[in-house]
């Protein structure tokens, strides 16, 4: 059949749409992708790499592609920033087409010596179905909880610059003390390796530094990744920093629970999709899923894992006409007031090195239109030492064409593509990577 072309392994279910996620089943990028798209409409294929995910989409293989992009703590998936930055283009029709948000709460897994078990209660082995369910959702009520004991004070002056501004780190705030959140459970002195994605490391410095420091550290491609090679280990000198939920589905112990540094740990993650075929996206998520049947889905995460009980290349102008595009369409049919906190979208752009002002002005662009600058992350161009491409995320979205036409007739571009042309007359060169609905408004119930 035409439609299981392209497929391989015979995994793909006959009429359900191909998912590709960075696994193994049990990394925290296949829980974000069961939050999404419910194993019982879609096909679920796990990739080894982050760049596996992106080519599996470009190629047209899977339908849609999940990825980590951002963690709450320990900032940019670095190797998901290169793939948006291209360099190489590689990857022309990858669009970001949703987000979604996960609570990420670590343990470190291994296997437990036979003499631990009076030690270990049957409740600090596994965790239960349902605190796995709340500690990796992000419908979790109050996730943005600090350690015991810690204030966590947001009612501090933002504008006003600190007393000895100029000399001294420019955050008015230290959040939370400088000890682990957790304990281990077994002593760990066995412990000769530690594995993990690289992400995980920067988010339980504190625990790692204490219990562990000194420990051989061996970078892997995701965290189910991890508890799979300790799972082979059977000498009992590894671990990994995981899951619990991949502590289950290994059949690993948990040896410490919630080692990440902070206790309102997230992961954003981005869907994929493929320019000009995302019509549709928003509204077929909507209709399918409302937010009581979301928080069920959720619940029904490690069960679904078999768990028994939950670019542009610097120097040329490669500004894509709107005309080029297809945009994933807002179902409303006539084109409403715009409301740019409902919506971000994300840009890669390039300028001249040797311009001063050229930053300043690329970025002007934006505030000229009232658009919502929200992150900024640079990766090096590839063209040249020292020069940087700069990939921007920013509240609004682009309207595609036809969209644009209509609110023409009615008085004007939308205010994303008016700033996008513009872009194109300040920066080298520009790329739209996707628009896509503000999760963060519907977890606030606004
Ligand atoms: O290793 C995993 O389980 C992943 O899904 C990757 C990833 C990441 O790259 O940020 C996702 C969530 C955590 O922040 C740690 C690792």
């Amino acid at each position: 059949m035409d439609d299981l072309k392209g497929i391989d392994g015979g995994e793909r279910e006959r009429g359900k749409k191909v998912v590709a996620f960075l696994g193994p089943r049990a990394s925290y990028t296949h829980q974000a992708t069961l939050d999404t798209f419910p194993e019982s409409e879609y096909t679920l294929q796990p990739q080894i790499t982050i760049e596996d995910v992106f080519s599996a989409v470009q190629s047209g293989s899977a339908y849609r592609g999940v990825v980590p992009f951002e963690n709450s703590s320990n900032g940019s998936v670095v190797f998901t920033l290169d793939l948006f930055a291209d360099l190489n283009g590689k990857y022309p029709d990858i669009l970001v087409c949703d987000e979604a948000y996960i609570a990420v709460q670590h343990c470190l897994l291994g296997h437990i010596p036979s003499d631990s078990s009076s030690i270990m209660s049957a409740s600090e082995t596994s965790l239960s179905t349902s605190e796995t369910a709340a500690s990796n959702t992000h419908h979790a009520p109050n996730l943005h909880h600090g350690p015991p004991g810690s204030t966590l004070r947001l009612d501090s002056t933002p504008l006003e610059s600190p007393p000895n501004s100029g000399a001294a780190t420019p955050t008015p705030l230290t959040p939370y003390p400088g000890k682990p959140l957790a304990h281990p459970l077994i002593p760990l002195h066995n412990i000769k390796k530690i594995y993990s994605h690289p992400q995980a490391w920067g988010q339980c410095k504190l625990f790692l530094n204490t219990y562990l420091k000194g420990v051989e550290r061996q970078d892997v491609s995701s965290t189910s990744r991890a508890a799979e090679l300790v799972k082979m280990d059977q000498s009992g000198e590894s671990a990994a920093v995981s899951s619990g939920i991949a502590a289950r589905v290994m059949g690993l112990g948990v040896l410490a629970r919630g080692i990440e540094d902070r206790g309102d740990n997230e992961t954003r993650f981005f869907v994929l999709g493929r320019r000009g075929e995302g019509v549709g996206w928003e509204r077929e998520r909507e209709e399918r899923k409302s937010e009581s049947e979301s928080v069920a889905e959720s619940n029904s995460v490690a069960a679904s894992m078999g768990v028994d009980t939950p670019h542009v290349r610097s120097g040329e102008s490669q500004s894509i006409s709107v005309s080029e595009l297809t945009q994933p369409t807002v179902s409303s049919p006539q084109a409403p007031a715009e409301n740019h906190e409902r919506y971000k979208t994300l840009i890669s752009f390039t300028i001249s090195h040797s311009s001063p002002g050229s930053l300043a002005q690329s970025l002007a662009v934006f505030s000229k239109h009232g658009l919502n600058l929200t992150s900024i992350n640079t990766r090096p161009s590839g063209v040249e030492n020292w020069n940087y491409i700069f990939l921007v995320e920013i509240k609004g979205r682009r309207e595609e064409e036809e969209e644009e036409e209509r609110r023409e007739q009615g008085g004007g571009k939308g205010a994303v593509n008016k700033a996008l042309e513009e872009l194109g007359g300040v920066c080298r060169g520009w790329r739209w990577l996707g628009s896509w609905q503000n999760r963060l408004l519907s977890r606030e119930g606004r």
